[in-house]
């Protein structure tokens, strides 16, 4: 598998063999871009166990460094952070490319624009589709310039930060841990309190890890599925130890092939199980499937668990809205495990997929097409008459650069009748590069 940034790498899979076995997928991507952050605005050093080395989190790693950050890597996933300080960052030298990584590009805007320093954010051509008017606004209220921006407020883009930051209260207008987290990493640069509501709860690893650092944080329930989360600015952070725990949105593609393929068995280690990460899970069990939940514990402040997940006869169900941001990158994996299920699955209120790495609404329902899977888009839903046998083969699946919808049909093709090409493999390298070797540990046939 080539570099995330390399020429097109077609890759198929075919299905074959039941899956067997026990692995462990890397570590977590949102916390790993936060462990380089955190580590980059503390005093001290950070010293991180379990780093997910994908391509995003290593842009976000390389953006610290510009920023005055020494990051060392002493082992695979065994990395120190020295820190500078909030407020002891230095204007980089120059452009800050993030790649494919919206939570990278998006946290550190929050970073680097609160700081009076000037700082140009670019990607690939993923991310420059990618709205950035979300960060931006809330940013701008807390007295950032934006110098320069592309069309309709996108990267390549440039901040100056003001002297002194100002603190806002700010209801987000989507349910987003990016936009929280970059107003609430801006806040740390600002005298006063900081406070983001949100109208439905989203990952709060940003919450947690700023408690771990030493910042002071409350969080009030908002209605009944908001909170509204205010931070003390200015506090001085000071480097500490991080285990980062197992990736569920990775873990997500191995599960989902075990349930389709007929004959599997296996065990996925230590997976995160903060609830605001499990919504597929919830899903997958409403829909019949053998989900165990072994060993339950703690890891690095998170509870994890051990999954045994076997071959299931799974059924249709209808996914709340309200369930989207607990499985928000998880929606193309159920869209495939929705095609082998006997009856109809809804998945309502999905117009946050059309702005990530693709339109994974339209990216998906165009893959389901090539393998001949019956499905509608009805306003921001998305309808799969599922079939406990799926023809697959097709046209090769068009991925637009985006690594879930290249890992989604690969899983697919696990399981259908003929195999399933992906137009380019590359991007898997973003979130998680061992996926075609762990895959094949458990019997898979993927072809590159
Ligand atoms: O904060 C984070 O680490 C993330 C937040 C989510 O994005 P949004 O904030 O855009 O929903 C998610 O899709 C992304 O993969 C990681
Ligand atoms: C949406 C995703 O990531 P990001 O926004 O960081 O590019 C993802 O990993 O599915």
């Amino acid at each position: 598998m080539s570099h995330a940034h390399g020429p097109a790498t077609p890759v198929s899979s075919r299905s074959g063999n039941a899956l067997n076995g026990r692995i462990r997928v890397p570590g977590d991507k949102s916390i790993s871009h936060r462990s380089m952050i955190f580590g980059l605005l503390s005093i001290g050093e950070t010293r991180v166990e379990g780093l997910l080395e994908g391509d995003d989190v290593l842009r976000t790693a390389e953006a610290c460094r510009a920023l005055g950050a020494t990051i060392t890597r002493e082992a695979p996933g065994r990395w120190r952070v020295k820190g500078v300080g909030i407020g002891g960052l230095s204007e980089p030298e120059s452009v800050l490319d993030f790649g494919n990584a919206g939570t990278g590009s998006r946290l550190m805007m929050g970073v680097a624009g609160s700081h009076p320093i000037t700082t140009t954010f670019d990607g690939d051509a993923s991310l420059r589709k990618r709205p950035m008017r979300r960060i931006l606004d809330p940013l701008v209220k807390m007295g950032v310039t934006v110098v320069s921006e592309a069309e309709g407020g996108r990267v390549p883009l440039t901040l100056r930060g003001p002297k002194e930051t100002l603190p806002i209260t700010y209801e987000t207008p989507a349910a987003s841990a990016q936009i929280k987290s970059a107003i609430l990493l801006a806040g740390l640069n600002s005298p006063g309190r900081t406070t983001v509501i949100e109208r439905e709860a989203t990952r709060d690893h940003t919450e947690r890890m700023l408690r771990h650092f030493g910042a002071t944080v409350e969080v009030v329930p908002n209605g009944a599925d908001g909170r509204a989360i205010t931070l003390q600015g200015q506090p001085e952070l000071r480097g500490t130890d991080i285990v980062v725990p197992t990736d569920p949105s990775s873990a997500a593609f191995p599960l989902v092939a075990a349930l389709i393929t007929p004959g599997s068995d296996i065990l996925i280690e230590g997976v995160m199980m903060n609830p605001l990460r499990t919504g597929l899970i919830t899903t997958l069990l409403e829909m019949g499937a053998s989900i165990e939940r072994l060993n339950e514990r703690d890891e690095g402040g998170e509870t994890v668990a051990d999954l045994r997940v076997r071959h299931s006869k799974l059924t249709g169900v209808t996914v709340p809205h309200g369930r989207a941001p607990a499985m928000i990158d998880e929606y193309p994996i159920l869209a495939v495990a929705a095609s082998f299920a006997e009856g109809t699955t809804r998945m309502q209120g999905l117009h946050e997929l059309r702005v990530k790495e693709s339109d994974r609404l339209a990216a998906v329902a165009a893959g389901l097409a090539e393998a001949g899977v019956e499905h509608e888009i009805q306003g921001d839903d998305l309808i799969v008459h599922g079939s406990r046998t799926v023809r697959g083969g097709g046209r090769p699946v068009a991925t637009h650069l985006d690594h879930r919808i290249a890992m989604s049909f690969l899983v697919m093709g696990l399981a259908t009748k003929e195999p399933i090409a992906v137009d380019d493999g590359a991007m898997i390298m973003t979130s998680f590069p061992s996926f075609i070797p762990l895959m094949r540990e458990l019997g898979a046939t993927i072809q590159d």
